[in-house]
């Protein structure tokens, strides 16, 4: 005890007489599962401009999800610390301590000059707060500038409305840390929803600044503490200057309201009071479409709060997809822009109620596709088949897209694409040549929004071999077809309205 009282008093001296060395700018991002802290992570580091950024990732689970994707957008793993299986809080803050100081290092010979922390999705970011202004030990010459805690807007304003949807203990304390509050996912709620939602947070985080916006699109000075350097006169360079951004040399600015908050009380054992599991789920044999679209419909299981990560399919082999599930049930599929690199699979984590999440890893088993249909089944697929394909054809707005059917397999999926030119009495043709009409980018939209709408029901975008953008569905009994159709024919209508605005009126007078 004394002689550590001694090191801590010997260490305090000799930083005293230590010539001053710059202090590294901290931003923390915090927030709850899903509410979409790695988007605005992509989104500095898209935009960093001169700014040399590191990111350091925590991610609850033990495969780094998060990780993986910052590493895709910088391009490798310089600059990117990866802190998983754990939070930053709790488990790996001995961790967390030792790549704050290995930064310092290359800070020192100017190879970063921000950090960006982004903590897991159920983490209190209280002790990481402590932490990161301690003024000895590994911490000292970190200067937290800013803590950003990003809302998913449209699951905060529901929990508002309905009690029953669940309220996190970690929620709440990043809510209560916060400088700078990103109601994120504005795209999703009414402009009254959106009301309701910052007056709460204005009495619950007086003196908080709260922005709406999308997928964490703001500009970076209203969450890291750096100035715009003026642009040049227009007439004079159209060139872009060398630098955007200037860091404040003292920071403190954006934190005051926080500082005079009484935060007492926050950051314990915030994991027992969530009870939060994660589990992660492998396989290198692809899913069947229809098995995961009836677990994503009917068999969705309860208590899971998160699921990201890579899904591959046995009816779209040449593809891996990036899944998330969030906030209240909202999917996203889309294709991987890597394609496949290495051997493709499943790759999966989930997060949730502990007791809950040996059922969904058991969910997770048998979506895997490892039986052949028995001979006997395969008129029922073929007559399946066939009713779905009459549902699509007797429907104005949509085309199938029929390809050769050369095995059985081929008959437990349809693929069909939203076009909508009969009914606003045009060409396919006429709509892209002369009315600049992107069908590939329209297909995709509905995709999205489908996936996005919370009605547990899915489509899978697929780029067919000739180039064309198509829907897949399966039509297994069971796969949910009647229902994913019902809630895409709204969805389809209001993409085609929005899309086709430039070339007038629809022959149904709308
Ligand atoms: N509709 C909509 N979706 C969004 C928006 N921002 C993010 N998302 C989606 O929300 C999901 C979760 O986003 P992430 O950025 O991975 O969330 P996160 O907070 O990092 O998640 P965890 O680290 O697991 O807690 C993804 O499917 C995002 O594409 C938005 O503004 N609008």
């Amino acid at each position: 005890m004394e002689e550590s009282r001694c090191n801590l008093y010997m260490h305090r001296e000799a930083l005293a007489w230590a010539p001053k060395k710059k202090r590294l700018p901290v931003t923390l991002v915090t927030g709850f599962l899903g509410s979409g802290k790695t988007t605005l992570l992509t989104h500095i580091l898209n935009n960093k401009e001169n700014l040399k950024i590191a990111a350091a990732v925590n991610d609850f689970a033990s495969l780094n999800i998060d990780g993986q994707i910052v590493r895709g957008v910088v391009g490798g793993k310089e600059g990117v610390v990866e802190l998983s299986n754990g939070c930053l809080c709790c488990s790996v803050s001995g961790e967390f301590r030792k790549a704050v100081w290995a930064l310092l290092q290359d800070a020192d010979i100017g190879k970063i000059d921000y950090l960006v922390v982004e903590t897991s999705g159920v983490s209190d970011p209280l002790q990481t707060i402590s932490a990161l202004e301690e003024e000895y030990g590994q911490m000292y010459r970190v200067r937290l500038d800013v803590v950003v805690t990003v809302v998913d807007t449209d699951y905060l304003s529901s929990r508002l409305k309905d009690d029953s949807l669940s309220r996190s203990v970690a929620a709440d304390s990043q809510l209560k840390c916060a400088d700078v509050v990103l109601l994120n996912k504005r795209d999703l709620v009414s402009e009254e929803d959106l009301e309701m939602v910052k007056s709460y947070l204005s009495s619950l985080v007086p003196g908080v600044s709260i922005y709406p916006c999308r997928y964490g699109a703001v500009p970076l000075h209203w969450i890291l503490e750096v100035s715009e350097v003026p642009k040049g006169p227009q007439l004079v360079s159209h060139e872009r200057t060398s630098s955007a951004y200037t860091i404040s040399a003292v920071g403190g600015v954006k934190n005051v309201a926080r500082k005079g908050r009484d935060l007492s009380g926050h950051g314990k054992n915030h994991l027992s009071a969530d009870e939060f599991q994660s589990i992660v789920f492998e396989s290198s044999s692809p899913f069947s479409l229809s098995l995961f679209q009836g677990f994503l419909g009917n068999g969705f299981p309860e208590g899971v709060a998160r699921m990201k990560g890579t899904v591959w399919f046995s009816e779209a082999r040449s593809c891996l997809y990036s899944f998330h599930m969030s906030g209240r049930n909202r999917y996203e599929i889309t294709p991987q822009e890597t394609g496949l690199g290495g051997p493709p699979k499943v790759e999966l984590v989930a997060i949730g109620k502990s007791g809950n999440m040996d059922r969904v890893f058991k969910s997770l088993e048998n979506c895997v596709q490892n039986k052949q249909l028995p001979s006997s089944m395969e008129e029922d697929v073929k007559d399946r088949h066939k009713t779905v394909c009459n549902l699509i054809k007797a429907h104005d707005y949509f085309i199938l897209e029929e390809e050769e059917h050369s095995d059985i397999s081929d008959f437990s999926y349809v693929d069909f694409r939203v076009s909508g030119c009969i009914d606003y009495g045009v060409t396919e043709e006429e709509a892209k040549g002369f009315h600049g009409i992107n069908f590939d980018k329209m297909n995709r939209e509905v995709s999205l929004r489908l996936n996005g709408s919370s009605e547990t029901v899915s489509l899978l975008p697929v780029l067919l071999s000739n180039g064309t953008q198509v829907l897949r569905h399966s039509v297994a009994k069971g796969a949910g077809f009647e229902e994913t159709w019902r809630v895409l024919i709204p969805i389809a209508e209001k993409v085609v309205s929005e899309t086709f605005k430039s070339v007038g009126v629809c022959k149904c007078g709308r």
